[in-house]
């Protein structure tokens, strides 16, 4: 089985900010131990900011961006050190990734990490991947490790990625503010309504709560990925998901998963601007799941070429698609609203029919 874990700031550290030995030493046993029994592992970590945090005594997160950055590459370090030593005990070898959004959302540099992280699993290798977080900024920021982990499952189609926080998985409330909040023991179909029930993380070290979790889920749900969520601290926990223990919240994947080139155009293209569209046309790439047309195109927000990534944007302003576009978003705005047979009057040629073909079309509601 190809798993990626997740583990959050919260399983691995202290409440005063310095990392859990414990824990880490007790993940990489069992990280080690899947590997030892033929499964492949990608481990994908936060605790840089809070190792940073811990290392120079601070105990309440920073606001700024450069104070967070520089204890994220104070930390980063440190961590992986700590992880070396821990799997080195266990015989295992470990690499580093430090990835963005870019690395992503451009195809060559997307290609290039699927192929780097292929090659390490089939060494044996254990990769231990985080944002980069000293370099990005808000623009070209995943920001949150739960997505992260979510698109490196995809990148290397996993069968299954658990994801390790400080929680026994998901609650049908917030349990921070609700007492009578109760584990969701199965997800069978992923819903955007998951996110309603999804509260802000738990501690000052957390990035995202649950919300990022379940945006993790919605990529495995299109991906064909099961997801889980258990708690960190629950012992041997990797071990007895992986022996088929029920543990946690489980997310079934849908059983017809999308294809990868629109899971990419979904969730990785970067999304250059936007397409409002009428009701009529909604309906049309909703329910009928044909192109898109110039007819049904009320409004264009951004500067697009051919080729981009854009959203697409229902009346209630609810981004419903992703598509690239065949046309520029000035040529766009010459044909908007007019019928096909009338684009090569106005742009005095017609590349396209469709403003965007259904098989570069994907719908994310
Ligand atoms: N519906 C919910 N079910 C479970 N936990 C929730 C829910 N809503 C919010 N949370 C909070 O999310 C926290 C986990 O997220 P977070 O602190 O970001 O952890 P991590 O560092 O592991 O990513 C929980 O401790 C909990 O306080
Ligand atoms: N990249 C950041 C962690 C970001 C993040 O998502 O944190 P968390 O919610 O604890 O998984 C770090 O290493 O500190």
């Amino acid at each position: 089985m190809k798993i990626v874990v997740k583990v959050g700031t919260s399983t691995l550290t202290y409440e005063n900010g310095q990392l859990n030995l414990e824990i880490m030493e007790k993940l990489s046993r069992q990280i080690s131990n899947l590997q030892n029994r033929g499964d492949k592992v990608i481990l994908v970590t936060s605790g840089a900011i809070g190792a940073g945090m811990g290392k120079l005594k601070i105990t309440k997160k920073p606001k700024t961006i450069p104070e967070k950055q520089s204890l994220a590459a104070i930390g980063q370090g440190l961590l992986i050190e700590l992880y070396e030593k821990f799997f080195n005990e266990y015989g295992k070898v470990t690499a580093q990734l430090l990835l963005t959004k870019d690395d992503f959302s451009t195809k060559e540099r997307y290609l290039n990490i699927s192929y780097t992280l292929s090659n390490l699993l089939n060494f044996g290798v254990v990769p231990i991947i985080n944002e980069n977080d000293t370099v990005t900024v808000d623009e070209i920021k995943i920001g949150d490790n739960d997505t992260l982990s979510a698109l490196v499952a995809d990148l290397i189609e996993a069968d299954l990625l658990i994801i390790l926080t400080d929680i026994d998985g998901l609650y049908d409330k917030n349990p921070a503010i609700h007492d009578d909040a109760v584990l969701i023991e199965e997800v069978k179909e992923f819903s955007d309504s998951l996110f309603d029930i999804a509260g802000v993380a738990g501690t000052e070290r957390g990035t995202g709560g649950m919300y990022t979790k379940i945006q993790a889920a919605k990529i495995c749900w299109n991906s064909g990925i099961k997801m889980i969520i258990a708690n960190g601290k629950e012992e041997n926990v990797l071990n007895k998901i992986a022996n088929g223990e029920k543990i946690g919240t489980s997310f079934i994947p849908m059983s017809n998963p999308i294809s990868s080139r629109k899971r990419w155009i979904a969730f990785n293209a970067r999304t250059e601007g936007y397409i409002f569209i009428n009701v009529a046309a909604a309906n049309t790439i909703l329910k009928e799941r044909k192109s898109l047309l110039p007819s049904g195109i009320t409004n264009i927000e951004g500067e697009f070429s051919t080729g981009d990534c854009v959203g697409i944007i229902d009346s209630s302003g609810k981004e419903i698609a992703r598509g690239l576009i065949n046309y520029s978003s000035s040529e766009l705005n010459k044909i908007k609203g007019l019928k096909t047979k009338e684009i090569e009057t106005v742009l005095g040629y017609k590349s396209y029919d469709e403003i965007i073909h259904k098989d570069n079309l994907v719908i994310i509601v």
